[in-house]
């Protein structure tokens, strides 16, 4: 049974649905603020749910031992050292859109209570005061908003805006002109230009190294005077100390930030700031959407744990649980013919080439690439140290070109996988099918047919096409004791080279393929494990 930890504050609804998934599931939501305890831990468990409290650092991966999958209640993955998950073959998983709604909610409500300064007459009138005359705001009916971002949060802001009679822009090079007419807002090119005209300036990007410091102390100088600068996406995105100073010169009005470059934010050059309106990084905090992220992130987890379905991962192919059986096979099979390739290749590989023929090509190919990636490289880093995920990022590094191609039906077999492998020497290829039986079949090696069904250990040969080398190959193994499970052959009959690949009940031993090796019609020999 795989055993889950949910590390930070989700919803207890996540519990029951891990439960009814059949996962184990320890509830721990405090485990995420001690970050040693957690490292303690972390190796019992086969996922991790979190929000963004809990860190998930590559120190962290090195100790989550059996860890298959993180799941972030939320959008936000910043806080996961994605690339050190992704080497470890560990599936990140968010929920992209179970709190968009909440979180553009909150946003517009910040940029109301800046507009209005909301928190301090609020602060004042509950202190006795009746200042009416301090808290003078201003409409934003007719106002210009100028959206950083424009995804799925930022759209969900666009309509909102548009709904209380707003004029907006939006800075996002990824917005299409179409996208941008369809949600009825102007597509700006320049962050510049979007800051001089817009009374208020919303951020709805993720962090990145492009987004980091978007909003520079360069670029608060460029906003327009008296604008309002709204953070609800990600701390590090705006020069903090920069909007402070402009609050108190009056170049802006208003500033409300839900996010801090630090977190939990116990200081900051905001907090004491005019008319600043800080909040706790609550743009999720509603029970709709935490009900919401809880619930995915725990069925998409459980969904992966239980049966290999992939949704919503940063670092893997997509996997609709109604696929994942269907792939099964094929996987194993795309797995097996990589493991075979990279074990009998010698040299360094350049390219591997994939093509998918007849029905087979109809499946989602990607699961079937990465896992035949995977095995091919799985000889060459070592055990445990690549998987399907970790796959892609390994041929990368190791300047493997890896290209897929989708075929029509030919030959005997009406859908089958052929893989060729290409090194500095020479060109390789293996081919194999799923058998009616819902096994796997090796069906052809270096262009040669024949039929096998990979077993655990097998051995591999090439040989000259003569007489008698069965009965010597068979002798030979009878004297070094290793039992024949299966026997397939298979020859070319210009060239007069044949190939051999037997099933044989145990792994044999280095001495023992030095003896097979050296029978006079073997050219070469290879003991293979799958
Ligand atoms: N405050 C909160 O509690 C809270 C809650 C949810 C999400 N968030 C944060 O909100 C942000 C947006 O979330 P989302 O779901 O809308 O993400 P999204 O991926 O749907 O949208 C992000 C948009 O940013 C655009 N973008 C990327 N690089 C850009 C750049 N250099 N300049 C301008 N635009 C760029 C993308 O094209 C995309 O349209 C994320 O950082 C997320 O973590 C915060
Ligand atoms: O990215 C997100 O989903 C938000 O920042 C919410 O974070 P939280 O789950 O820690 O509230």
């Amino acid at each position: 049974m795989p055993k889950v930890l949910i590390s930070d504050e989700l919803s207890d609804a996540a519990v029951q649905i891990f439960k009814d998934a059949g996962v184990e599931v320890d509830f721990q939501p405090k485990l995420g603020k001690d970050p040693a305890k957690l490292a303690e831990i972390i190796g019992d468990y086969d996922g991790l749910a979190i929000r963004s409290a809990t860190k998930v650092t590559a120190d962290l991966i090195a100790k989550a031992t059996n860890l298959k999958v993180v799941g972030r209640a939320g959008i936000g993955v910043d806080n996961v050292d994605i690339p050190a998950a992704s080497a470890k073959g560990i599936v990140v998983m968010n929920t992209p859109f179970g709190n968009s709604i909440t979180t553009a909610e909150h946003a517009v409500a910040m940029m109301f209570a800046c507009a209005r300064q909301i928190p301090a007459a609020d602060a004042s009138t509950q202190a006795g005061k009746w200042e009416k005359s301090k808290f003078m705001g201003v409409e934003i009916t007719g106002k210009t908003l100028g959206l950083i971002g424009a995804g799925n949060i930022g759209s969900v802001v666009a309509a909102r805006a548009i709904g209380l009679k707003m004029k907006v822009i939006a800075y996002d090079p990824f917005l299409s002109a179409e996208r941008a007419q369809a949600l009825g807002i102007e597509r700006i090119e320049e962050v510049d230009d979007l800051l001089a005209r817009a009374d208020f300036v919303t951020l709805h990007v993720p962090k990145t190294e492009k987004t980091a410091n978007i909003i520079s102390a360069e670029r608060v100088a460029k906003m327009k005077k008296g604008a309002r600068l709204i953070n609800c996406a990600r701390g590090g995105l705006v020069d903090e100390a920069a909007v402070a100073e402009a609050l108190r010169s009056g170049h802006l009005a208003g500033a409300a930030f839900d996010v801090f470059s630090v977190e939990p934010a116990k200081e900051n050059p905001l907090f004491g700031a005019p008319n600043a309106v800080c909040t706790p990084h609550l743009g999720a905090s509603t029970s709709e959407a935490q009900e919401n992220v809880a619930l995915q992130v725990a069925e998409q987890m459980s969904d992966y744990l239980m049966h290999g379905a992939i949704s919503n991962a940063l670092n893997a192919p997509s996997v609709t649980a109604e696929e994942a059986p269907v792939l099964k096979p094929w996987v194993s099979l795309a797995e097996t013919l990589g493991s075979f390739a990279g074990q009998v290749t010698e040299d360094p590989i350049e390219e591997i080439e994939i093509e998918y023929v007849g029905e087979v090509g109809d499946l989602n190919l990607k699961p079937l690439t990465a896992a035949l990636s995977a095995g091919l490289l799985k000889p060459l880093v070592g055990e445990g140290g690549v998987n399907m995920v970790s796959a892609p990022v390994v041929a990368r590094e190791r300047g493997i070109h890896i290209t897929e191609s989708r075929k029509d039906a030919q030959g005997a077999f009406g859908s089958y996988i052929r893989l060729i492998v290409t090194t500095e020497t020479l060109t390789r290829s293996v081919a194999g099918t799923i058998y009616s039986d819902g096994k796997p079949r090796f069906i052809q090696i270096k262009g040669i047919n024949l039929e096998a069904e990979p077993m655990k250990h097998m051995l591999y040969t090439t040989n000259t096409d003569t007489p008698g080398y069965i009965g010597a190959l068979g002798t030979k193994l009878g004297a070094l004791g290793v039992n024949i499970a299966t026997f397939a052959l298979g020859r070319e009959e210009k060239s007069g080279e044949a190939l051999a690949l037997l099933g044989v009940d145990d792994n044999i031993s280095e001495t023992a393929l030095a003896e097979i090796a050296a029978l006079p019609q073997i050219r070469h020999a290879k003991a293979l494990a799958f």
